[in-house]
């Protein structure tokens, strides 16, 4: 790009107050803005916290995120001769033939000589130069600072991102500590502190850790009344991921950021989305530098539209979408703030789940336990971070006007009117209200579910001689590789709940039943909840199809102890069991599936060995078996019909087509080579418990609320 000579510059040192005047008067410094950014005028505060710098003041400037704060050391390095020195962006500048330098370890040997020579050479031509903290605690960079100071070549130090200074910012950077050692060592350079989040605290913080001299405090409003604010509930979509790309889709292709909590959900999101046609990656730390280069080269040339991220990122966008609560309301108007940086219409879209929430909560509650920290910091951190946290979920769970909640968490006064309907609250009342009202409902639901979890032992045990489920051992099940689950994940938590408490033995064996069947409703819920959030939501992975062999394989095991050491041979009959359940299931998804080989296992825990080598018999005759003529007469041990009701085959020939299992004449099974049997249809644990309770039980009211919200959740 043709580099533009600068504005010839005017020495303020050396000229008279009137000069000075001229240098710092409004007009000099917008035809400075004109001349180097094309810009037509200054915005907001840009001019007062100019002029105030340019005057040796000090100045602590608050505007709002994609307000212009880069604007307000730019021009000052172009107003007059010296550096301003910079934390924080250099691209930019260069492209604009503005002498920016950015020092920091990042950079190659030769340029950072380059940069010093230049800066020893007391003449520099650099106007800007960018640092990190981090280099400024660095012994060899501040005598080489003083020196430039001493030659009165130093005009202003800027900090950018200030709040990062405060450990009561969201943001806190123990790097940016070093900062305060500025003031005594550049006495009199002025100090420009900028930040688009600082509550009161925080601002109060940065003043004084940067010690600054009666700074001149400029407060723009923190809105960004070109955002328009939204919240979405995954507790009442069916699928947020298909939500949110059809969202993607219906904006046409604008530039889009998405961010996720965790890599892994980056991955699955940005897979998610390609495989709708959208065009989208992941960036995240998980990356190798050259990945993360060449994302954000395609992001910035707009060849990819959405980059699905964890972190902070680059230039402006259309949405920005929140797939997970973030952890703080700083945060989130931070990166909300990435969205129309140049002040066009767009939108934050945040989707809210209470499985997101816990796993805040959990994160956020164990974060505090850093070793570093005495255990009071540690108290103290992780109460202020809960503290920030539950803001974020009252914006996500309140009514009210998303943005005036915004600005109030800084502490900023808003009426009401302000928003003029630019979020979903102020816009659709009435769905954001039966919207919270079905959470609620559903938040309940589950509460109630889990709260009366049936904390049942292993499968061996009994209550009062019923043998239970052994669907509920689940806890040793690899539910999907480990790494997707958090330890907090709700699914794993209710199983392992389950598998590792007792039930009462006072509570009555229907009533247990009952409560077994609302947590198994439950639990297929967390289980539809984590499918939601599996790109190949249904797929049965081999890793599964092998923890379910194995599962088999020691149910096995153990009905080979318990029938006197039946002749079977377990890997085989396991195989068999499993590719049954796999053949069956594969279509219709993961639950059923696996609820199809926990079926197996109970069925393994309490058949009789008869059934059991009728039903391996098969194994061998499994490809050629064709339909079998029912045995006449002989009442089978066990008849299940299909509708899963159990009883003799007397009770049930009336009204369902049953399965009559052929029996020599001493009861013993005719050999399976010369019968060919179908298998024995195994009820769900769900049918199981149904079959019981059709003889009169009531259905627990929750079980009826439940069945309701279930399907107006399915309705909405
Ligand atoms: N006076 C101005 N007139 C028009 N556009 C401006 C002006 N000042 C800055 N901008 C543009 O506004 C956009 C945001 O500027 P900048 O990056 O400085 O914002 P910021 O306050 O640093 O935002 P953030 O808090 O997100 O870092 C940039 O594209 C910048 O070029
Ligand atoms: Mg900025």
């Amino acid at each position: 790009m043709q580099r533009k000579a600068a504005l010839p510059l005017r020495d303020a040192k050396s000229g008279n107050a009137n000069k000075m005047k001229a240098l710092c008067g409004k007009e000099a410094l917008v035809k400075l803005l004109r001349w180097h950014f094309g810009y037509p005028d200054f915005r907001g505060k840009q001019l007062d916290a100019i002029q105030a710098v340019l005057s040796g003041r000090d100045c602590f400037c608050l505007m709002p995120t994609g307000g212009g704060k880069s604007m307000c050391y730019q021009i000052p390095a172009l107003a007059k001769t010296g550096i301003v020195l910079v934390e924080n962006q250099v691209m930019a500048l260069k492209e604009k033939g503005i002498d920016a330098e950015f020092l920091s370890s990042t950079i190659s040997t030769d340029a950072k000589n380059k940069i010093h020579d230049d800066l020893d050479s007391g003449k520099p031509s650099t106007r800007l130069l960018y640092v990190t903290p981090e280099l400024i605690a660095t012994a060899g960079f501040m005598p080489k600072l003083k020196k430039i100071y001493a030659r009165g070549l130093l005009s202003l130090i800027a900090i950018d991102e200030a709040h990062c200074i405060s450990s009561w910012g969201h943001d806190f950077r123990p790097s940016y500590r070093q900062l305060s050692l500025l003031r005594s060592h550049l006495p009199d350079v002025p100090i420009l502190a900028l930040t688009a989040t600082a509550a009161p605290k925080v601002q109060k913080d940065v003043v004084q850790s940067l010690h600054l001299q009666n700074p001149l405090i400029l407060k723009s409003s923190f809105n960004r009344p070109n955002i328009y604010y939204e919240v979405r509930y995954k507790d009442l979509l069916d699928d947020a991921y298909a939500d949110l790309s059809n969202t993607l889709k219906s904006k046409g292709d604008v530039c889009a950021i998405v961010y996720c909590l965790e890599r892994s959900m980056c991955d699955e999101l940005s897979a998610h989305l390609s495989q709708n046609g959208i065009s989208c990656a992941a960036y995240h730390a998980g990356l190798n530098k050259k990945m993360r280069t060449s994302v954000l080269d395609e992001w910035i040339s707009s060849k990819i539209q959405v980059v699905v991220a964890t972190v902070a990122f680059g230039k402006d966008v259309r949405i920005v979408c929140h797939f997970n609560i973030p952890k703080s309301m700083e945060g989130f108007y931070q990166e909300s703030g990435r969205a129309g940086r140049d002040q066009l219409p767009c939108t934050s879209l945040l989707y809210y789940g209470v499985d997101d929430r816990k796993r805040m909560e959990f994160i956020l509650r164990n974060s505090g336990s850093k070793k570093s920290q005495s255990s009071t910091s540690q108290e103290e951190s992780s109460k202020k971070s809960m503290a920030d946290f539950t803001q974020m979920v009252e914006y996500c769970e309140g009514s009210g006007c998303r943005r005036k909640r915004i600005l109030e968490s800084f502490g900023e006064k808003v009426t009401a009117s302000l928003c003029e309907k630019t979020c979903d609250a102020c816009r659709h009342p009435n769905l954001v209200a039966r919207n919270l009202e079905d959470l609620t409902t559903a938040i309940a639901l589950r509460q109630k579910g889990s709260s009366s979890r049936i904390f049942i032992t292993s499968s061996s045990d009994a209550i009062n001689g019923e043998q239970l489920s052994e669907f509920w051992n689940r806890g040793d099940e690899a539910i999907g590789s480990d790494d997707d689950i958090s330890d907090s994940d709700d699914g794993n938590e209710v199983v392992n709940n389950l598998t590792k408490s007792k039930l009462h033995s006072k509570v009555g064996v229907n009533e247990k039943l009952a409560m077994l069947e609302r947590a198994e409703e439950n639990f297929y819920r967390n289980e539809k909840a984590k499918k939601q959030s599996k790109v190949d939501k249904n797929a049965i992975s081999d890793a599964m199809r092998e923890s379910s062999r194995q599962r088999l394989q020691n149910a096995l095991k153990q009905a080979q102890q318990r029938l006197d050491n039946l002749k079977i041979e377990l890997e085989t009959s396991a195989s068999f069991l499993e590719d049954e359940c796999y053949k069956k299931y594969s279509k219709t998804g993961k639950s059923f599936y696996y609820s199809q080989v926990a079926s197996t296992v109970r069925w393994l825990a309490t058949t009789s060995s008869v059934d059991m080598l009728n039903r391996l018999g098969a194994m061998k005759e499994s490809t050629s078996m064709d339909a079998v003529p029912e045995a006449e007469g002989r009442t089978p041990p066990h008849a299940i019909d299909h509708s899963g009701k159990e009883g003799t085959s007397n009770e049930l020939s009336g009204n369902a087509q049953s399965e009559i299992l052929p029996c020599g004449d001493r009861g013993m099974p005719i050999e399976s080579s010369s019968v060919n049997t179908k298998l024995p249809q195994i009820p769900s644990f769900y049918e199981f418990v149904n079959s019981r309770k059709t003889k009169g039980d009531q259905l627990d009211d929750t079980k009826k609320n439940s069945s309701r919200v279930e399907k107006k959740m399915r309705v909405q």
